[in-house]
């Protein structure tokens, strides 16, 4: 980058926000989905859903295209899809992968959202990059999976990659107009999860209803136990790698139980620029909708730290939370190794969920398959998506021969 203040990120001309965008969202039926739903909901001067994604949430579905009347929506099954035809015959139903990039990219829209679950998001997002539009991105595991090819295409196209990840959003907001060549380290708080208080020898006996207990935040189920296992801080250092361009040994991870201060980076003078906010996922959406201007948050939270008096800090312990330290090690060797690692943590979470292995085996399985993975260097988006599929197979496999 030749001038290192304006990035593809901070170039944008400060302005208000006087166009309506049109919005294509994956995973409409989902916690980020309902909440950039809401936004569009309360600002109807300033968005509109062009169309969406599901994937078996009819009922969902059913709300949210009587109320928004998209052009186009996607579902999971074809049955589904043909079903809604009759019910909604002026919004053209389709379904499955293909559904994914026709929302994503195929539809008149200015942004895509992408709130889906999961590596599945990664095709279309690459696909809604070609045709150029812009990505507000919830999805890490799309960043994980494959953040090099992510990166490299947003910038041949020119399209910018915009955090709704709350960390991101924040470290995104704490960067805005500075050098980031003089950064000396991001600093991305951790809540700790559902077992921040446990010792290893308690996670052996936890069960999946407390470790969906997360003590500051709603999400989706796989993201909530993400952040029991420390798994979505490793997630969320490779996700800030990409976004930002930053080294790993300049990503600190601080555990800061109260989800207030949403991460901070620390300059060359010793400054540290923090992004604060009430735990509210709808601010980093909404800024990402109307970025590089700020509009008015309906329902708002108001941050008043007088009423919460204290805020606590702890060292990371890498020890305790060994997923943590897997994640750095992928992130650092680079290649596959990460594309492996997010599709083991997705499959050992669902197994978890199903009651069919115990919460400690998750980082266990996800350890066996990176010690067993073969990383090849600067692959390309098949042999990532080759990655992914053989992995999800070989946890499947393992499964068998542990139960
Ligand atoms: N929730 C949060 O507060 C935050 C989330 N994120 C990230 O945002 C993303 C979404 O998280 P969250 O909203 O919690 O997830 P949810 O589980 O709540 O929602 C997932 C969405 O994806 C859909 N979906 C699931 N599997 C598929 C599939 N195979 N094909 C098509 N659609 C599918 C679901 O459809 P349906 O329900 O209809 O089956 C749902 O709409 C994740 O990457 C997460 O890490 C990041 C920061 C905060
Ligand atoms: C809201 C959000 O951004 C989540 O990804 C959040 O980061 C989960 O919190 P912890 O992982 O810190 O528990
Ligand atoms: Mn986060």
């Amino acid at each position: 980058m030749s001038n290192p203040f304006s990035n593809h990120f901070f170039s944008y001309p400060r302005k208000e926000v006087h166009m309506r965008k049109k919005i294509s969202l994956l995973g409409a039926t989902g916690s980020i989905g309902r909440q950039t739903i809401d936004i569009i909901h309360s600002n109807p001067e300033k968005f509109e859903l062009e169309s969406f994604s599901a994937g078996m949430n009819i009922n969902k579905v059913r709300e949210i295209a009587s109320v928004h009347q998209p052009r186009v929506v996607s579902v999971m099954r074809r049955e589904d899809a043909q079903s809604l035809k009759t019910e909604f015959p002026s919004i053209q139903f389709v379904h499955g992968d293909e559904g994914l990039l026709e929302v994503a990219a195929h539809t008149n829209s200015d942004v895509l959202v992408n709130a889906v679950i999961g590596s599945v998001g990664l095709t279309p997002t690459m696909e809604a990059i070609r045709v150029g539009k812009t990505i507000a991105i919830a999805n890490k595991e799309t960043l994980v999976a494959a953040g090099d090819i992510v990166m490299a295409e947003a910038r041949k196209h020119n399209v910018p990659i915009l955090p709704v990840d709350s960390e991101h959003s924040a470290l995104f907001q704490a960067l805005n107009g500075e050098n980031v060549k003089r950064v000396n380290r991001l600093i991305l708080t951790a809540s700790g999860g559902s077992f921040r208080e446990l010792t290893r020898e308690d996670l052996t006996r936890v069960t999946v209803e407390q470790a969906l207990a997360h003590p500051n935040w709603s999400m989706g189920n796989k993201l909530t136990i993400d952040s029991a296992t420390m798994m979505n801080k490793g997630l969320e250092v490779i996700e800030a790698h990409h976004l930002f361009d930053m080294p790993y040994d300049k990503i600190d991870v601080l555990l800061h139980k109260e989800s207030i201060i949403h991460s901070m980076v620390e300059f060359e003078d010793t400054s540290v620029m923090a992004q604060l906010g009430s735990p509210d996922m709808r601010v980093p959406i909404q800024y990402a909708l109307t970025y590089p201007d700020r509009i008015q948050m309906q329902n708002a939270k108001p941050l008043r730290l007088e009423e919460i008096g204290q805020l606590h800090f702890e060292k990371m312990d890498f020890v305790r939370f060994k997923a943590l330290a897997l994640a750095y090690s992928a992130g650092k060797e680079g290649g596959t190794m990460p594309t492996a690692m997010n599709a083991a943590n997705e499959i050992a979470v669902g197994l978890f969920l199903k009651g069919t292995i115990p919460f400690i085996r998750i980082e266990e399985m996800i350890e066996r398959i990176m010690d067993a993975h073969q990383t090849i260097a600067h692959p390309d988006l098949q042999t990532i998506l080759e990655t992914d599929s053989l992995t999800r197979k070989m946890v499947y496999a393992m499964v068998e021969l542990i139960i």
